[in-house]
């Protein structure tokens, strides 16, 4: 029986020639993510009295989280760890001005095809994008491997979801992942290595396949995977990162999967996950009207350059609605200064759209919260109860495009209706 990627992985990974789901190895991931959270790390490793780090080279820092820091304290935990990051010369130190952990460490060329990487962020299972096995520890997890440069994991169970495409007009990967949600539950791939194939991923962007991935963190995944093809090696090549720096791990065509899901991408239509849990999912057609206060257009789900174009295409030359709000929160620095070089910063400040810097931001709750009684469409990968402020309000998740039709009516809107209503008014 062939072996699936998880298999292949980790065995590559802990170093011996074969592993089968269920086994229980010793892993040395190739980078270890921490955001925020490292002072928790720092501050473990100092009670312990351990001051030598096992290989600093893999360690990456990204302030990310409620950043720049809005309380005394943050700045605190900050300053700890820039400290420390310059102490122990860990070079993949990313301050404040960077933006998101993930979608950073990728533009840098960090994640490579074939790494087992763990990270003190659930979403973590996005660098399946590239290939590679990540997946979200705790702090006290990298704190140890911080120190011991090892980790135990037991090689997860996989899953293979086959996606015929290309997706229906007006539907992205945000729709198909949301659809999943919806149907397999939040807890419909929890531990298993989420493997997706089929003619919808072969030679699909980046920006799309970190979408399918992060959100299968959502499902409960372990890992997540896109086989690496052409699209991935131009992306790594573009940073100066080359086939013989990394080894790719593919699946074999024989290997054993606990259940194959079948997508036909030509079906699908715009999805929305309702307050206050991620598969709470309906259809637009059952939401679109309701009112909202505020679209947020943030997080390491649906903030790349791609998902920002795609707004700024629905947004071009239209307004938000009178009293709406729209947040706009960029990824990253680097996707920052291209929206403002190629115009698209400018076409979402007129249509109304307010920008806050790279990060997280509202996602974490830091900033664009809202009062008791208010809705939020936001492109983010979590409606929990209180993220957004008041815990009397609401979160809809829904792509980037869901969000920009919404913007410009203040309700819940079909972007295929906007489009084509637009064109007729024209
Ligand atoms: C703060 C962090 C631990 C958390 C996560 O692990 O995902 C956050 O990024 C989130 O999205 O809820
Ligand atoms: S953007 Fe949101 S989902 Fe992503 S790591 Fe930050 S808080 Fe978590």
């Amino acid at each position: 029986m062939g072996k699936t990627f998880a298999e292949k992985v980790l065995a590559e990974a802990a170093g011996v020639p074969v592993t089968t789901a269920g086994e229980v190895v010793n892993v040395y991931p190739k980078l270890i993510m921490s955001h925020v959270a490292s002072w928790r790390c720092i501050r473990t490793i100092e009670k312990m009295g351990v001051d030598k780090l096992y290989d600093v080279d893999r360690i990456a820092m990204v302030m990310d989280h409620i950043s720049p820091a809005q309380s005394a304290k943050i700045a605190a935990d900050h300053k700890l760890c820039r400290e420390f990051a310059k102490e122990k010369k860990v070079e993949k130190f990313y301050d404040v001005n960077a933006g998101i952990a993930h979608v950073v460490l990728m533009e840098d060329g960090h994640v490579r095809p074939g790494m087992v990487i763990i990270g003190t962020d659930s979403h973590s299972t996005i660098y399946g994008a590239l290939g590679a096995a990540g997946t979200g520890v705790g702090f006290s997890e990298v704190t140890a491997t911080w120190v011991t440069g090892y980790l135990w994991m037991k090689v997860p169970e996989s899953i293979k979801v086959n996606i015929e495409g290309p997706l229906a007009p007006g539907t992205s990967a945000k729709d198909l992942m949301l659809k999943l949600l919806g149907d397999l539950t939040a807890d419909g791939a929890t531990y298993y290595s989420v493997e997706f194939h089929g003619s919808y991923v072969n030679g699909l962007s980046i920006s799309e396949r970190m979408t399918l991935c992060n959100l299968a963190m959502e499902l409960g995944a372990k890992f997540a995977y896109v086989r690496p093809d052409e699209v991935v090696r131009d992306y790594l090549r573009e940073r100066g990162v080359y086939p013989e720096d990394y080894n790719e791990i593919h699946p074999d065509p024989d290997a054993e999967y606990v259940k194959t899901i079948e997508v036909d991408g030509s079906k699908l239509v715009p999805q929305v996950a309702a307050p206050h849990t991620v598969d709470n999912v309906k259809p637009i057609d059952e939401v679109k009207g309701i009112k909202v206060d505020q679209v947020f257009i943030g997080s390491c789900a649906n903030a790349k350059y791609e998902d920002l174009a795609i707004a700024a295409n629905v947004l071009k030359g239209k307004k938000v609605a009178p009293g709406v709000r729209l947040i706009v929160t960029p990824a990253s620095k680097n996707i920052m200064n291209r929206i403002v070089e190629d115009g698209i910063f400018q076409t979402l400040l007129e249509s109304g759209a307010l920008f806050t810097n790279p990060g997280c931001g509202g996602c974490a709750g830091d900033g664009a919260s809202m009062a008791d009684g208010e809705v939020t469409l936001s492109t983010a990968n979590r409606n929990f109860q209180g993220r957004m402020g008041s815990y009397h309000s609401e979160i809809y998740l829904a792509s980037p495009e869901v969000a920009a039709a919404t913007a410009i009516r203040g309700e819940i809107t079909d972007p295929r209706e906007l489009t084509v209503g637009e064109e007729v008014a024209g």
